[in-house]
């Protein structure tokens, strides 16, 4: 390899790099040279400005400011006066911010490069609200996503690159009308996402109905999706029963756990979304209904219909746009950020005060959470319930492994802080009884079930009540 194409390849490993490392800052950041023209930029910057990375990384500071997409650009005084220069200024979307330009110079005193910042203040109302602007309404939608992920971190934590990678294709994709199918490791966030999606497609004020197809036993399923007619069958209502896919209408229907569907099912399926009708158990009659379908699942479907357990074409129709959602072993950043979700969330639930040092927070990063989310959430709710009655961090350790003093004792119902009326009291038995066991199983629900006793039916209903609870 030559001089110039070794300094080449180191130059593009730079910028790479310090790509990445922008992508970490929060807030806008970004680097031009001394015209103006962007050399290197985090998504945050060009999303303020309401345009994709690609075209930002395509602008010049100047021509964005003529084009009405920022209304002040600091950069080329920085770069003229060689000094730093900080001002407000409001982007087409209404959002304001102090940003603060600082000129990079060389040996001899040039100016190379200005690093440009910018921190959010607020909306300015009377801008994003105008339609002067001639704002579309899928160009408001665009601005209340905007404020979303600028300003609202309560949604969907997404700190990590790769999670606000998802999140922006998750934004693009609820624009759409398109079956998604999302993959990801069991309490990864696939319900979250598909939520999310929902909230910001056109569906948003109809119904988002969640349905875990591994929920109900096999024969009742069809039932349950489909409805049926009156007298279809022995045992069914007499005024027959409008099926999940129909109360959907107009909305979206989230079909967890799709691997699950029986295969006589999926064909079913296939034919209600290449028909857009559906027809209840015992009726000739199609129902024409309209619904957004979001699947998702923790196993490899392809994989799956190389075995003939998951219809082909099922598998091509509902991964129209595939979404796979990272680990969360694979997006230190987000950890970090869901446990001062969790621990904030938890801290006003229990009227607690915990704190979580630095120290655990590196073991935390360290982890390798085969529970996901859900596992992090569930450790930091036992850290806030531990606190509450004195008890030492060992009882962080899983419910099942902890043996103490007061164990032994028989202090049972001490240690863990029970108390209230019988039912209240099973019922938290059962959830801790729940979470140590799952836990244990790295969140492996089929394994969890059979050390439980019970069928993954049963163990998904009570896991969606106790989160239905909270
Ligand atoms: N990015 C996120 N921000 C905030 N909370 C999250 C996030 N991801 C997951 N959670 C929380 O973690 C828990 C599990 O998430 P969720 O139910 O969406 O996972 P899942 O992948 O659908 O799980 P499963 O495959 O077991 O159905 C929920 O309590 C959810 O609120």
């Amino acid at each position: 390899m030559s001089n110039i194409e070794r300094q080449k390849k180191d130059n593009s490993l730079n910028i790479k790099n310090l790509s990445l490392l922008f992508e970490k800052f929060p807030n806008p950041i970004f680097v031009t040279d001394v015209k103006g023209n962007i050399l290197i930029s985090n998504s945050t910057a060009a999303m303020t400005m309401g345009i994709t990375l690609d075209q930002f990384l395509k602008s010049n500071v100047n021509d964005l400011v003529h084009k009405n997409y920022y209304d002040k650009s600091y950069t080329l005084e920085a770069a003229e006066k060689k000094r730093p220069i900080r001002g407000p200024l409001t982007t087409a979307l209404g959002i304001t911010m102090i940003s603060s330009s600082t000129p990079v110079l060389d040996d001899d005193g040039e100016v190379i490069l200005v690093l440009t910042t910018g921190y959010p203040k607020g909306i300015n109302p009377k801008i994003a609200d105008s339609d002067e602007r001639g704002f579309t309404s899928r160009r408001k939608r665009e601005i209340e996503y905007l404020r979303s992920r600028v300003f609202d971190k309560t949604e969907v934590v997404a700190e990590s690159p790769l999670m606000r990678q998802v999140l922006l294709m998750a934004h693009k994709i609820a624009q759409t009308d398109s079956s998604v199918l999302l993959t990801g490791e069991s309490g990864s966030g696939k319900e979250v996402l598909a939520k999310y999606i929902h909230r910001h497609s056109k569906r948003s004020l109809e119904a988002f109905l969640a349905v875990n197809c591994a929920a109900f036993p096999e024969p009742l399923v069809e039932s349950e999706l489909f409805g049926y007619e009156k007298g279809a069958f022995t045992g069914a209502r007499a005024d027959g029963k409008m099926g999940l896919f129909e109360a959907a209408h107009r909305g979206t229907l989230f079909l967890d756990e799709i691997a699950e569907l029986p295969l006589a099912l999926q064909s079913k399926l296939l034919r209600v979304l290449e028909t857009g009708e559906v027809r209840r158990i015992g009726s000739n009659v199609g129902r024409r209904i309209d619904f957004r379908l979001i699947a998702a699942t923790n196993k490899n479907l392809e994989h799956m219909t190389e075995q003939g357990t998951f219809r082909k074409d099922l598998y091509y129709r509902l991964s129209v746009i595939p979404v796979q959602i990272p680990s969360l072993r694979d997006r230190p950043e987000d950890i970090v950020a869901l446990a001062a979700k969790f621990l904030a969330d938890f801290n006003k639930k229990y009227d607690a005060d915990v704190e979580l040092d630095a120290n655990t927070l590196e073991i935390f990063k360290k982890q390798s959470w085969p529970g996901n989310v859900r596992e992090l959430r569930n450790l930091i709710e036992r850290k806030v319930i531990c606190s509450l009655h004195d008890y030492p961090e060992d009882c962080l350790q899983s419910a099942a492994t902890v043996d103490t003093q007061e164990q032994r004792q028989g202090d049972i119902f001490k240690y863990f802080g029970l108390s209230g009326t019988l039912r209240e009291v099973l019922s938290k038995v059962e959830k801790k009884y729940i979470d140590s066991v799952l836990e244990a199983c790295g969140g492996r629900i089929g394994e969890a079930a059979n050390r439980l006793g019970i069928y993954r039916t049963v163990l998904y209903r009570k896991l969606k009540a106790f989160e239905q609870k909270e």
